[in-house]
Parts: C-alpha cells; sequence; structure tokens
C-alpha cells in the first residue's frame, strides 16, 4: 500500500496554515523553473502534509506567470499523492451565492498563454481528462465540508479564463449560456499537469462574487473579492485541518485510475524518446519510466 501524502495548493487568500505540527518552509527545485513558493512541510497525526501558495507569500503572482508546471513537479518532488486546490472564484449562478464552495467535477479550460503540458518534443504524451478530479478526495472534502458546517455543492463546470482582467459581460453571459457554474483564472493546466504528474487532483471553488452577470449585484472588483475572502479563508483553513484528520493513511487506489495515469498515455517509442526531456520527467513519470 502507498502512504498518502496530502498536499494544498492555496489560492488567493490563503498563503500560510496556522496550527498544523511541526511547519517548515522548504524549497523544493525543479528542472521546470521556479515554483511559486517554498513549500511548506507539516504533518497532521502522523499523515505527511504539504502546502503551496499558489501566487507566492504576498500575492506576487498573477494566474498567466505562475509556473504551474514547476508547482505541480515540485509537488510531487515533496510526495504528493493527493492534491486538494483551494481557489477564489466568480458565481455563474443565482444559487451559488458568495460564500458558497463549490466542490468542482469539471472544467473548461479558455486559457491560452500558460505551458499546459510536461510532455511535447522528445516525448509525446495523451492523459485521460473526461474526469478531470478524483472521486474518493472529492468525497474526503466533502465529508470534512460536512464535518465543519461549510455550505457546500458537490459538482460543478468551473471555466478557466486567461485574465487577469475580469470577463466583460458578455463573455459572463457565454459562460453561463454554456452551463459552466463558476468561473476562476487559475485551476488549469493545473488539473491537467496533476493528471500527468499521476497526482489525485480535486478543487474547491469558494464563491466570492456574481461576476458581471447579475442584474441586481454591482459587477465584481478586487475590493468585492477581498470583503468575502477573509470569510471564506477562514472556512477553508478548517476544512484542511478537518481533512488531514480524516484522511486516509493509505492511499487507496483511485477509481478512475488518477494515480497510474501514465500507464496508458506514453506514445513516443523508447528508443525516439529525448534523453533530455526524459531527466526532467523523473519525477513526474517516473513510476513509469523506472518499469521501461
Ligand atoms: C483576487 S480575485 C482573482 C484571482 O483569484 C482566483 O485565484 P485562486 O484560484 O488562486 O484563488 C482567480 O482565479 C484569480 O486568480
Ligand atoms: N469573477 C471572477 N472571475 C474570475 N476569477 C475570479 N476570482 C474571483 N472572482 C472571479
Amino acid at each position: 500500500m502507498v502512504k498518502s501524502v496530502l498536499g494544498i495548493i492555496g489560492g488567493s487568500g490563503f498563503y500560510n496554515l496556522p496550527g498544523i505540527q511541526n511547519p517548515h518552509w522548504e524549497k523544493v527545485s525543479s528542472p521546470w523553473g521556479e515554483p511559486s513558493d517554498d513549500i511548506l512541510f507539516a504533518e497532521v497525526d502522523g499523515l505527511p502534509f504539504r502546502f503551496l501558495p499558489r501566487h507566492g507569500r504576498g500575492h506576487r503572482i498573477s494566474p498567466t506567470h505562475i509556473n504551474f508546471r514547476a508547482n505541480v513537479d515540485a509537488l510531487k518532488r515533496a510526495g504528493v499523492t493527493d492534491l486538494v486546490s483551494i481557489s477564489a472564484c466568480g458565481s455563474l449562478k443565482d444559487q451559488f451565492a458568495p460564500g458558497h464552495f463549490v466542490l468542482v467535477d469539471q472544467f473548461i479550460d479558455r486559457t491560452f498563454a500558460r505551458e499546459k503540458s510536461f510532455f511535447g518534443e522528445g516525448c509525446v504524451a495523451h492523459v485521460s481528462l473526461a474526469h478531470p478530479v478524483s472521486p474518493l478526495l472529492v468525497d474526503a472534502v466533502e465529508q470534512a465540508c460536512k464535518a465543519e458546517d461549510i455550505d457546500h455543492t458537490k459538482g460543478g463546470t468551473y471555466l478557466v479564463m486567461e485574465g487577469p482582467q475580469f470577463s466583460t459581460r458578455a463573455e459572463s453571459f457565454l459562460y453561463r449560456s454554456w452551463g459552466c457554474d463558476v468561473i476562476g483564472m487559475t485551476n488549469m493546466p493545473e488539473a491537467k499537469l496533476a493528471r500527468e504528474a499521476e497526482i489525485c487532483y480535486a478543487t474547491v471553488a469558494m464563491v466570492t462574487d456574481y461576476d458581471c452577470w447579475h442584474e441586481e449585484v454591482a459587477h465584481v472588483d478586487v475590493a468585492a473579492v477581498l470583503a468575502v475572502m477573509k470569510g471564506n479563508t477562514e472556512k477553508a483553513q478548517r476544512l484542511v485541518h478537518k481533512l488531514a484528520e480524516i484522511f486516509p493513511r493509505e492511499h487507496p487506489p483511485c477509481p478512475i485510475g488518477s494515480n497510474t495515469a501514465l500507464d496508458v498515455a506514453i506514445i513516443t517509442a523508447p528508443e525516439a524518446r529525448d534523453p533530455k526531456l526524459m531527466a526532467k520527467l523523473d519525477a513526474v513519470a517516473g513510476r513509469v519510466l523506472a518499469k521501461a
């Protein structure tokens, strides 16, 4: 049995986790460049725990400039088996009011200025993203929400926009017409890269605003986001503590194969693979490369 290592990526407003046992920040180097920050290593009742602030402490990095590959690779090197993203988002549905948490299960990726794969020239891979989040991990997050009495909905589609500007009203209405539930700027390519790295992934999308489609609510700005974010972060920190407390110490196999995604993904013949790229893939694809 594989031992679980729980990783959290903290989004806007969530840059640290007070009250955790044996915390220390460690620099984890990655061949994919600079991660957003050092990683906070800690333990919760024997469960290894890792935390990375997505925008860096002090919120220095905008969505487009986050090095998602370095972040996911560094978390993989830090041993993470399960990764929960905690994200601020806009709501595209009346029933998801500010303060509500949506445990997203689908994404539409509209980003266009980001590196989206560890693979490419010298080794081509196509992982499945039909089910981008890992059901057992979402179940555990939901259990923690219930235990902490956090108002939440399981399931929902997160539209990922490039940003950093918020949407136009026409865009907001378009995404509503597509049936999307929430909107943000960060969960792609993060979810794609987690799948390539065989890390189980889930997202807690914490609603801060109604974007700009609502007839009775002013369009989103940073002040509106900040006004709700503090309360959301306090709830998210409680949620993370509870999740770590209840999380299975032995990692169950993922029913959708998140942790074996590369078994059927790499198409490049072994003799045609670029040794330089293969060296960079040592952490992400180590499990399958060791077998080859
Ligand atoms: C400060 S509001 C916009 C900002 O917040 C969200 O980031 P994160 O997912 O890291 O919480 C959103 O995607 C934008 O990057
Ligand atoms: N309305 C919105 N659009 C994109 N990202 C967001 N993050 C928080 N609110 C958002």
